[in-house]
């Protein structure tokens, strides 16, 4: 019955999806806050397709009962029968996608392993592959996969005062859960007005450029402190095992030296600090269970199930851990008075007025989680790539020769290649696959009218790999991104990349990444510090998993020579 769509529904079960649908439309939309009358626009429609087409159970050759005579084309070629070819825009229904089941969706891909979760990224690039440019996945809600550059350039440069990201529901079941410990919402799940607060009040100290400037010597000494950790764990061989264990505590060490104004130690000894690698285990599992909780029935928001209780335990381990570091960094910070813009940064967050303590201390312990799992991922991606190529290694090194032992930031802004090399890695392996946004604002994305209120995924990572953007897309080519001079600094090419828009691995708009100042800084500087004192070999293969972010699978191992 589902293959033929114009074959009505059962009536009851017309009945009980058309409520089932109802109910949870209605809760998700209004839980995304956006304008009313666009709200009921969306239901009224959804519903109409439930009741008036009847071929919601249909795959990606879906017609409405509108359309059950008419052959469904693609969006630039639609005429009526009439045989006058009027452009017809479509509705959100007629996008193609896998085949809809009554009540869920599109679910059923994960129940029958077609879609495995640690493999989503590239069960992304089969949709994409099947269906095209523009493809609808149903959970509780329609959610529209663009693939397209030019759509995701139209939805993501939307001049939005407060941009809809859509929040994660588990974070948010939790942390209202724990109200002595959380405010009513947190700057990553926030919208509106709340958001904008959020984002004002906690993140203006991470990203001014003048105490990002002040904060260079200390990353260049955390950053040696590095190399001296890498010389001193690496095997007879040269091998660090399990290297994301040490770019989990350079992380965690530049962003508390960054917001808490002191030092950690955590590389500074050999000794196992338990406590830190339970932080960082945490951390990274919370990730897990956050991406796991997006697919499914979601039974975790009635009950706590095995998945939640999971969530839980990470989250309380991280909270416990750096409310920890917090209090005892607030404490000598009391004893010290101290009179430098780095030390001031959590004292001002907890000093500003507006918001309560509980938002300003669970603020600060994000910004401090953000920070770990992030740039060990992207640092472990990078040197992947950089590992591919002596030349690249060299090229670095070379870049940074005439530095002293500091490196300054004008050395840092004109290292182009090494920026080059970097932005190649964000490109063909990013952290993050995908940006998410709710519409503000009715859309048309290749020839589909998409209502505000309408979930979309921006697929960049499979756009950034495609060849209708780069040439050579599947190649490391850190040259992509240089122009070419002239012996007197003339730019006698530029290079243009037809993709280079797409290249957002810190989202963009007002709601993109406050740390990607911070990250540019710290990798630049380890990357140059780590292709001065070695040449690296990965030894272990490197798969990629989808954590919610997208994940080295661990352990990973990298031979470091010393650099003759
Ligand atoms: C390589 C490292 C990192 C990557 C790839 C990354 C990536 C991202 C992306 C893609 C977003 C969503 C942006 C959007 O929707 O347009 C985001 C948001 C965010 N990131 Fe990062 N991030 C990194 C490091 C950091 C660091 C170091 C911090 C903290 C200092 C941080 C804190 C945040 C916060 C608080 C948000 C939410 C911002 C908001 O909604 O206003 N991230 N990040």
């Amino acid at each position: 019955m589902l293959d033929d769509p114009c074959c009505p529904f059962d009536r009851t079960m017309s009945v009980t999806i058309v409520l089932f649908y109802t109910f949870v439309t209605l809760f998700m939309f209004l839980s995304y806050n956006p304008k009313p009358k666009k709200i009921i626009e969306s239901i009224r429609s959804f519903l109409l397709h439930l009741l008036q087409l009847n071929g919601g159970g249909a795959d990606g050759s879906h017609h409405s009962s509108a359309s059950c005579n008419a052959t469904n084309h693609g969006p630039e070629d639609e005429g009526d029968d009439e045989g006058e070819r009027v452009p017809q825009v479509k509705s959100i229904w007629e996008i193609p996608g896998p085949r809809r089941l009554p009540l869920i969706g599109t679910k059923w891909l994960y129940f029958t392993g077609r879609q495995r979760y640690s493999k989503v990224h590239e069960a992304f690039l089969d949709l994409h592959r099947r269906y095209g440019k523009i493809v609808l996945d149903v959970d509780t809600v329609p959610i529209v996969n663009l693939f397209d550059r030019s759509d995701m350039e139209k939805v993501l440069k939307y001049p939005s005062r407060y941009p809809f990201r859509p929040p994660t529901e588990i974070i948010e079941v939790y942390r209202r859960s724990r109200p002595d410990r959380f405010g009513v919402t947190n700057l990553i799940n926030a919208q509106g007005d709340k958001w904008h607060e959020l984002r004002l009040k906690l993140t203006s100290g991470i990203t001014s450029r003048r105490i990002l400037q002040s904060f260079i010597p200390s990353v260049n000494e955390i950053c040696d402190d590095f190399v001296d950790l890498v010389r001193r764990q690496r095997a007879e061989d040269g091998t660090i095992r399990n290297f994301q264990d040490i770019a989990n505590s350079v992380g965690l060490e530049i962003i508390c030296c960054l917001v808490l104004g002191r030092r950690m130690g955590y590389l500074t000894t050999d000794r196992r600090n338990e406590k830190f690698i339970r932080l960082a285990e945490a951390v990274k599992e919370s990730f897990v269970h956050i991406s796991k909780s997006y697919y499914g029935f979601k039974l975790w928001k009635y009950v706590p199930t095995r998945l939640y209780r999971n969530f839980v335990r990470c989250e309380e381990i991280i909270y416990d851990t750096i409310a920890e570091i917090v209090y005892e960094a607030l404490e000598e910070e009391q004893l010290n008075c101290p009179d430098n813009d780095v030390k001031h940064i959590f004292i001002s967050i907890l000093q500003t007025e507006g918001l309560d303590t509980k938002e300003k201390i669970s603020g600060i312990i994000d910004l401090i989680t953000s920070a770990i799992e992030t740039l060990s991922n992207t640092l472990s991606f990078l040197l992947h790539n950089l590992s591919q190529s002596v030349e690249h290694q060299r090229a670095i090194a070379h870049e940074f020769s005439h530095c002293a032992k500091s490196i300054t930031n004008d050395d840092l802004v004109s290292a182009s290649f090494t920026k080059a090399c970097i932005q190649e890695s964000y490109r063909i392996s990013p952290t993050t696959p995908c940006l998410a946004r709710i519409l503000e604002e009715d859309f048309q994305l290749s020839g589909y009218h998409l209502q505000a209120g309408t979930l979309v995924l921006c697929h960049t990572r499979v756009a950034c790999q495609s060849e209708d953007n780069f040439h050579q897309a599947d190649r490391f080519l850190p040259e992509r991104w240089l122009d070419q001079h002239d012996e007197n600094q003339n730019v006698v090419y530029k290079r243009q990349e037809p993709g280079a828009p797409i290249v957002l691995p810190f989202g963009i708009g007002r709601r993109m990444c406050p740390g990607q100042k911070i990250v540019d800084i710290e990798l630049t500087l380890l990357v140059a510090k780590i292709f001065q004192n070695f040449e690296i070999e990965y030894r272990s293969p490197l798969d990629t998993q989808f954590q919610f972010l997208l994940a080295p699978r661990t352990p990973i191992e990298i031979r470091f020579r010393d650099r003759q």
